[in-house]
Formats: C-alpha cells, structure tokens, sequence
C-alpha cells in the first residue's frame, strides 16, 4: 500500500453552506420533491465538499462522510442490521429515522459530549449481519468520476456495536467488515477509515480484548486496504498499546484533548495527528500544534497532519459573517478555514494566529450559602404561593407560531419596528396566559415567545458573545443549531427578561414562573473560549444569571425556573473525571440560584432519559422543584427518584409527540409517581417545554393533565 497522504481531515460538514440538504430533506418528507431530486442534492454537495478540499490543498479527501440523516443509521445498513418491522415501509431508512404513521422511529440519542444526536441501532435475535456496500461504493465511484481518490470512512466495529449494546455479535459483524474490505480492496482503495471514538471512554478488560480481536482479525484479512483506526473527543489511554499491537498500519489520536503519554507505543505506525480542533471555532495556535507534531514524529514511522474529529461539529466557512467584529473575527476558523490550517501545518512553514492574552477575570469559585434549608424554605414559599396538592405547570415555552418567527425575521430585515415587535409578544403572552387560566394550570408561565431559542436569546443580550448570521451546525436529520460564540468575559448589561415577567403577571392572580437557562447549559451549547477553564467561563456565566434572578425577585416574581437542560452532557467521557465536573457544574448552579430569598420559589427542568445517572448531582441543586423528562422514557425515572429529597415533576406528557396522551394514560402516570413520592412533593408537568407543539395538540393535552390531576386530587382529599 502507498503512503497516507500528508493532510487530512476525519469528516466535514455535510447539511450545505446554506443548509441545502435541510431544504432538500424537509421538501421530500413533505411530497414537495421525489427521492431522486434529493439524492441528487446530496451528489451535488458531496462534489461541492471534494473539490473545495482538494483547492484548499488538502492531501487525503474522505469519502461515505456524507448522510441523509446520521453515519450510525448508515452503518446499520451497511451491516444489514435493519428492523424486519420497517422493511415494508415506503422508505425504510427515513422510517426508523422519524417513524411513520404506524411506527415509532429507532431511538435517538446524543454522540459522545457533543450536541449531535445518532439514530441508536437495534440489534437483537431477529438481526441477521449481512454486508450491503451499495452507499460506500457509491461514493467512491462518484469522486472517481470527478478525478478524486478518496478514503471510504466507516463507523469501526467496536464502536458500532458498543452503541447498540452489542458486542457479543463482533464475530459476525466482523465477517460483514472483512467482506467490506475486500471489495474496496478490488476496487483498488488504498485506505480505509474505521472510526473508533468509543474507545476514549473507560473500557471494561473484555472491551479492549473485543478490540484486539476486532483488529487482529481485519488485520490478517487476506485482501484489504491499509487499515485507519481513528479515536477522537479524547485520550486513547489504555486503549492505545492494545490497538497498536494490532496489525492497523494508521491509528488517528485526538491530540486537541489527548495528551502524548503513550505515544511510545506507536513505533512502527502512522500516527493521523489531531491537531487542528473540530469541536471549537478558534483558529489553531501554531506554537502548540508544532510542538505537538515535533514530539509525535520522535515516536511515530509517519506522521499525518489532521483534524482532531470530524468537522462535522463546526459551521460551514467565516468568510460572509460580516456582522462579527473583525477582531473577533481574526481569531475564528469555521471547517474552511479549519482545513487550510491542517494543510499549512503539513507543510512547515505555517504562521498561524497566536491566541491573545486571556483577559482572566477570575470569578471566586465559593458557593453562595445565601439560602436557608429546604425544610424552612418550602413553609415559607406553601404559606406565601397556596398552592393546591399537585400543583399542574408547564415547563415554560408555548408553541412558536409562524407569525412571530416571521415578525422577528421581519425586525432583523428591518421591515418592523422593535415596538411594534413587541406587542406582537405581549400579544402573545397574554393569549397564553389566558389559556393556562382557561385550562386551570395552578403556576403558569408566559410562553418564551420573544426566544428564538433558550441560549441563544440570552446571548443576545449578554456581553462576552457573539451571534453569526450562518453558523449552522447539525444537530440531528435535517436540524441545526446556530451556536453563540462566548468569546470574552461574560456580562449582563441589563435586565433581560425582567419585562416580560412583569408584563405576563400583571396579567393573572396566579403566579408565573420567572424563566432562565442556567449557566452550565448556556455554555454547552455555546462555542466557548479555550484561554481560561471551562469552570471559570461557567461561573462567568453563573454571576450574569445571578443578577437576573435578583432583578425578578425585585420584580415582585415568586417562583423562578432556571433550566439545566445539559447538566449531563458535559459530564466527561471519563469516570475519573466526572466528579469534579459534577461539583462545580452544581456549584455554578448554586451560585446562579442562591441570591434569591428563602420565600422565592427556584424550580428547575431537566430533560432526556438518562437522568438517573446524575440524580445525586439534581438533588444537589437544591432547587425546591425539579421538573424531569419522565412520560418519554416510559416512567424509567421513577424507580430512581425515590430518595428525591425535594420537590419533584417527572413528566405526564411525551411532548416530542404529536400524540395527545388520554386522560387514562395521564391518570396512571401520576398512580405510579404517588407510589414512589410522597403526595406534597409531586408536581404535575409535561416532559419539556411545548414550542414545537401545535396549540391545538397542547389545548388537548392540557385539558387532559388537568382533568386526571383533579381526579386524584379528590382522592387525596377523601383520603
Ligand atoms: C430543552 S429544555 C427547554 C426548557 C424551556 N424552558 C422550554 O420550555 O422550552
Ligand atoms: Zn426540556
């Protein structure tokens, strides 16, 4: 086999600069467009994505990076793993990604600490491995076509069955894999990509002998191409020597998050070098990523200059973001820009942008005890906020309609006065006021309506971020999200959402709850600066929404919610590292929540499933009432939540749903949280907040949370 090519990058963005595959996607799933005129989108951004690589002088071009929806749910194809039950469907593929009208999709969940969602695969006695090539192939043949050899990247074995909770099927999905490589091998591939990310997580002594099994195996097959295990979102740890003892001729480390310990053990291979980061924006300091290199070619046969993952996770290109201030956008490097460095660094003259001076504004990580035991508290807040048993909330948003996204589309355009804006969202405010009321929620909540999004809106209007007009990066299928960049420190000018609060109630005796993303989820969901801690950026964040929740209490509001939607997806790859990233993620919540008096009422919201593995963490919050996804993921909750030493609202809802639960199916929910839960501490909610929700799907549900809350009310009362 030849040498690896010099540079290259382990994926790239696939959704279009401009989001055409979004737009392709959503027409075909609505009629609008055939299957062919969306594949036909994807072949034209496939082209676009070679040759804008190889201009941008980049060595080794990947290919099968590409998908309609998610490189996990391609490789179930690949490997036949395809649920009888969806065979039959009109487009098997699409249904186990969205489901169809008779048939729940596959299960989705997030990849690793990123914010990219993967279709989970299904495997189980009925699954029967079997190769299908068709999508791989495809590929290569169409960057043959254009002139471009390529490198097919495919999901490793390991990985692809730790996913699905398999691996005791390795032996047959091997076969599937050495079959996989024969082909390309005939069709004259010199390399093949195997991804592998799974092995930065602990791995139990049977996982790593699956490893060397795997490897050793793929490794001695007869006929194959050079073989390309790439790690990526951290250290390779032990995992290393046990996969450089295997016959893999290139191993690809995450150099960005990895350190050099076990670098020895590479003697011999060729070292795929992550240097260039593909989870930030921030353009690569050349000092470190020389050095890094320098000390990987003392060990290594061969070393290739990479990207630390797929660019998969970062937007399209920084040039057309004119709004960003041009010393800002000096520092940045979106997948374009992210490219033309790796291939800079491949050469040895790279120049690169050193990182200016951290402005380190240190934020003093104690806690503030400012708050009295939850005991006392929750006297205070029961004799001031009379609430009845099984209080009925929401978790804060109301549908978004078309016409406010059009009015704030209309403010940006310039086509619409502020003011006039924000009648449109007092409007709307009151009309869901008036719906709560109408239904007969007890603590309502003014809808979210003037948020495009629950950080980004808070971005907005904090200094230390910035917004761009095109950074799109995939969250799952066809969605994006445009992440804020907190690039300086973090600051709260002015009230933000102190207006709002006032306006929503004066409008009702009832109370409404005051609504705040809290500081570890407007980080996670932020590009964040790399020149201090993430635990000092945190509490930056932690002061800013500290002061909001002073300002509300002054407001005259009683109950606050501060959301901590991803408290668990930063939790470290790691196990030894995730209890100190537990502690000062709960502390910075802490620190956010306990200004607020003892009579002031915090509630905070958690969603997806797996909850439970953090429950100790929640607790810690000590928010009086913690609204916690529950209806989606079957009810697993409950059989954790017993020791739950506060207020607690597993959902009755599943709002991820059209569904509209019965008043039935609401009634037994809330049977089986009573049999857990001491009947004063249950809050009854839905799952999550209700924005992607139709008002007519929300009236209806409500009406039925209401009617069986009530039910059960009187049951207690009798009793
Ligand atoms: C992803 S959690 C969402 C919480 C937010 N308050 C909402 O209701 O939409
Ligand atoms: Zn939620």
């Amino acid at each position: 086999m030849s040498s690896f090519p010099r540079s290259t990058v382990l994926g790239y963005p696939r959704i279009g600069p401009r989001r055409e595959l979004k737009r392709a996607l959503e027409s075909y799933w609505d009629g609008r467009s055939t299957r062919a005129e969306l594949e036909e989108t994807g072949a034209e951004l496939r082209e676009r994505t070679w040759r804008r690589l190889a201009e941008l002088g980049l060595a080794g071009l990947p290919s099968n990076t590409f998908s309609l929806y998610d490189q996990v749910l391609d490789t179930a194809v690949l490997l036949g793993a395809v649920p009888r039950r969806y065979l039959d469907a009109e487009d098997p593929y699409f249904a186990m990604a969205r489901g169809t009208a008779g048939l729940a999709p596959l299960r989705m969940t997030k990849w690793f600490d990123t914010n990219y969602h993967y279709i989970v695969p299904e495997i189980d006695a009925e699954t029967v491995f079997e190769l299908d090539a068709a999508k791989p192939l495809a590929e290569l043949r169409q960057a043959r076509e254009l002139g471009f050899e390529t490198r097919p990247v495919v999901i490793g074995p390991v990985t692809f069955l730790l996913l699905a909770g398999a691996l005791e099927r390795l032996e047959e999905v091997l076969g599937c894999y050495e079959e996989l490589l024969a082909i390309l091998a005939a069709e004259g591939v010199e390399w093949v990509q195997l991804d592998e990310p799974a092995l930065v997580a602990d791995r139990s002594p049977e996982e790593l002998a699956a490893v060397t099994a795997a490897y050793e195996r793929l490794g001695s097959a007869p006929s194959r191409p050079g073989l390309f295990v790439a790690s990526y979102f951290g250290d390779l740890g032990e995992a290393l020597p046990v996969l450089a003892a295997t016959p893999v001729e290139a191993i690809g480390v995450d150099l960005v998050r990895g350190g050099l310990d076990r670098l020895a053990a590479l003697a011999g291979k060729t070292v795929v070098a992550g240097v260039v980061s593909g989870r930030d924006v921030w353009r690569t300091a050349p000092g470190r990523a020389l050095s890094l290199l320098r000390a990987v070619r003392e060990h290594a046969a061969d070393v290739v200059v990479s990207t630390s993952c797929s660019l998969l996770h970062v937007p399209y290109d920084v040039a057309g973001e004119d709004g960003l201030d041009p010393a800002l956008r000096a520092r940045l490097a979106f997948a374009e820009q992210k490219v033309a460095e790796v291939v800079e660094l491949a050469h040895a003259d790279f120049q690169g942008a050193e990182a200016p001076a951290a402005s380190v504004a240190l934020a003093d990580p104690v806690v503030f005890e400012g708050r009295g035991p939850y005991v006392e508290r929750a006297a205070a807040q029961a004799a001031h906020l009379r609430l009845p048993a099984l209080p009925i909330t929401t978790i804060g948003s109301f549908p978004q309609t078309g016409e406010l996204r059009a009015a704030r589309a209309a403010v940006v355009a310039g086509t619409l006065e502020e003011a006039g804006y924000d009648r449109r969202v007092e409007a709307e405010i009151e009309r869901v006021i008036r719906l709560q009321e109408r239904l007969g929620l007890d603590v309502l909540v003014h809808g979210e309506p003037e948020r495009n999004d629950m950080v980004q809106y808070f971005a907005e209007h904090l200094d230390g971020f910035a917004v761009t007009a095109n950074g799109w990066v995939q969250s799952y299928g066809s969605r994006c999200t445009r992440p804020p960049i907190l690039h300086g420190d973090v600051g709260r000018p002015a009230p933000i959402t102190v207006r709002w609060a006032r306006h929503a109630q004066s409008l009702t005796d009832k109370p409404v709850k005051g609504m705040l993303t809290g500081p570890v989820t407007i980080v996670a969901w932020s590009f964040v600066r790399d020149d201090l801690p993430l635990r000092d950026v945190v509490f930056q964040v932690a002061d800013a929404v500290r002061d909001e929740v002073r300002d509300l209490e002054a407001a005259g509001v009683s109950i606050i919610q501060v959301d901590e939607p991803a408290l668990r997806e930063l939790l470290p790859l790691r196990r030894a590292s995730q209890a100190d990233y537990l502690e000062w993620a709960v502390a910075a919540y802490r620190r956010a929540t306990s200004g607020a008096s003892d009579r002031i009422q915090i509630h905070t919201h958690l969603c997806y499933s797996d909850a439970d593995q953090i429950l100790a963490a929640i607790d810690g919050l000590d928010a009086d009432v913690t609204t916690i996804e529950s209806a989606r993921s079957g009810a697993r909750i409950l059989g954790a939540v017993g020791s739950f030493g506060r207020g607690l609202g597993p959902g009755v809802y599943d709002i991820h749903s059209p569904r509209v639960p019965s008043e039935a199916e609401v009634e037994e929910l809330l049977r089986e949280t009573l049999k857990v839960l001491p009947a004063g501490r249950v809050w009854v909610n839905p799952d999550c907040g209700l924005k992607t929700r139709t008002y007519e799907q929300v009236e209806a549900a409500l009406a039925n949370v209401v009617g069986a809350t009530r039910r059960l009310r009187d049951e207690l009362g009798a009793m």
